[in-house]
């Protein structure tokens, strides 16, 4: 343990992780300090989250070690933010607590969800504490983990890992993160922020820790940074803008969809004319209705329709199945639960949708088709590790969602749904994402992407319905159609 009070909270030495055939972490020293918020970034598979789990217990280190100060503990907030699906928010947040022991108490109910409301509103819109995790957003899940992350503490010299926290917040929920983030620091936590949005490093962090395979490469205050030398110091490529390359697909084709009165959800008489080679944004603040349009448009979400048409084919029931069969796909935001078969490997869960492809009739499966493709996807996208055998779960989440939008845009859909896209992609990957999306659009995919992230929304959309209260509140397009006016629109800014 660190004895002084002026030495850092936690200290890491010489830190070494090796998986079969790489090494995760190499090596890695790190201080973290009372009062101060440090930003540890990296690639997709720099090492960011084995340095976490080995934090918190979850692998063994190789080698090296880490201590803490007297009394210092060591908070938490993974990407799969470790919360209990089936209960709710109140529950999973007495969990934490001594409430969860005191089982017996006529007044418990009450106390646990009165504890959650008080938690949860600190954050931003208060939702249904008593209603199941899996019936919430994204957004709303983080807010319950980081919640439960921050109670109970009974004094402030602790540590609180992020990572990746603000992946399915919105710009003005992201505030009032950094907010309560900022008020832990100024008491004395240390605070270790993972993230890939750059933008967030500059406004948040006081120190960049920069990772590129398990090795620091730079360990430095953030007011001696350029942000061109960090995004050089994260891809290990000269920065280029990941929305410079190429201009919008633009040419609007012939009719994908024609929708009249989608209501589902907290969505209601959604109208839609989305045209082959457009891609059109959805924004839209937390609990807009943003969140669920592709869901409802792709019949995961139960919805009703007074028109619903597939090109020139009316949808009457609509399922899943029925939208994979009229070319509609969809890409959901969380994609470790709904997109990706964890004990298949990478090849398998690239193939799986589309064995039609790689089967002859009465044969096997032609695997060298079958890995072919794989390897060609795995290229394109720059996934890492470039081992297609490997189990999915195994690859760091960035690269497991280059592998899930790569399937998608394989069998060139007639209308792919994003949702968040890019959550938890470093930059060099989203540009790759971007590329894709735009290669799918000229060939005549018709694209909607929801997103949190207004910039990504200006800069790949050719329009962008803005949501508000359940309803489309604007559409912006040409020139109109900025980061700035996206964020004032959903805010209802004048
Ligand atoms: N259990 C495991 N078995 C084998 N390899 C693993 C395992 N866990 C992680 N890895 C590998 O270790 C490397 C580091 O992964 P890690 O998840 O720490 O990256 P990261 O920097 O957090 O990435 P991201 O930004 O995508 O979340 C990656 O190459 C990953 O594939």
């Amino acid at each position: 343990m660190l004895e002084d009070r002026t030495q850092p909270l936690l200290r890491v030495s010489a830190l070494l992780k090796t998986f079969p055939g790489l090494t995760a972490l190499d090596h890695l020293d790190l201080e973290v300090r009372s009062g101060e918020i440090l930003a540890l970034v990296g690639h997709n598979g720099s090492g960011k989250s084995t340095l976490m789990k080995i934090l918190a217990g979850v692998y063994t280190a190789d080698g090296g070690a880490f201590e803490t100060a007297p009394g210092t503990e060591l908070h938490f907030i993974h990407q799969d933010l470790a919360l209990i699906e089936q209960l709710s928010a109140a529950e999973n947040l007495a969990l934490r607590s001594d409430e969860g022991a005191a089982g017996l108490s006529p007044y418990r109910e009450r106390r646990i969800r009165e504890h959650a409301r008080e938690l949860i509103t600190r954050f931003g819109p208060e939702f249904d504490v008593t209603c199941p995790l899996h019936q919430l957003s994204p957004a709303q899940r983080a807010v319950v983990a980081i919640s439960r992350a921050m109670d109970g503490w009974t004094h402030s010299r602790n540590v609180l890992f992020l990572d990746e926290p603000t992946e399915s917040l919105h710009r003005s929920e992201v505030e009032v993160l950094f907010q309560a983030v900022r008020r832990l620091a100024a008491e004395g936590a240390g605070i270790v922020f993972v993230s890939h949005r750059l933008d967030e490093v500059w406004s948040l962090a006081d120190r960049v820790v920069g990772l590129r395979d398990g090795q620091k490469v730079i360990d430095q205050p953030v007011v001696e940074m350029l942000e061109t030398q960090l995004i050089e110091i994260v891809t290990g490529a000269p920065h280029e803008d990941a929305g410079a390359d190429g201009t919008p697909a633009s040419a609007a084709g012939d009719r994908a969809l024609h929708v009249r009165g989608l209501s589902g959800g907290s969505v209601t008489n959604f109208d839609l004319d989305l045209h082959a080679g457009e891609i059109v944004g959805i924004a839209g603040t937390l609990g807009s209705g943003r969140e669920a349009v592709p869901a409802l448009l792709y019949g995961s979400m139960e919805a009703d329709a007074e028109v619903f048409e597939a090109g020139e084919t009316p949808l009457r029931r609509r399922t899943p199945a029925t939208s994979l069969r009229h070319g509609i796909t969809f890409v959901p935001a969380d994609r470790g639960r709904l997109a990706v078969v964890r004990d298949f490997t990478a090849r398998e869960n690239l193939t799986l949708p589309h064995l039609a492809a790689t089967t002859r009739a009465f044969a096997p499966i032609d695997s060298r088709a079958e890995r072919a493709e794989a390897a060609g996807a795995f290229a394109e996208y720059e996934v890492r590790p470039a081992r297609t055998e490997q189990r999915i779960a195994l690859f760091s989440g960035g690269n497991q969602q280059k592998i899930v939008i790569a399937r998608s845009m394989h069998r060139r859909p007639r209308v792919l749904l994003l949702d968040e896209p890019t959550q938890g992609v470093d930059v060099g990957a989203k540009s790759a994402i971007y590329t894709a999306v735009r290669r799918g659009a000229a060939a005549g995919t018709a694209v909607i992407v929801s997103s949190s992230d207004a910039k990504e929304l200006a800069t790949l959309c050719d329009r962008v319905l803005v949501m508000r209260d359940g309803e489309v509140g604007a559409e912006l397009t040409g020139s109109q159609l900025t980061e700035r006016a996206i964020v004032a629109e959903a805010y209802g800014l004048p």
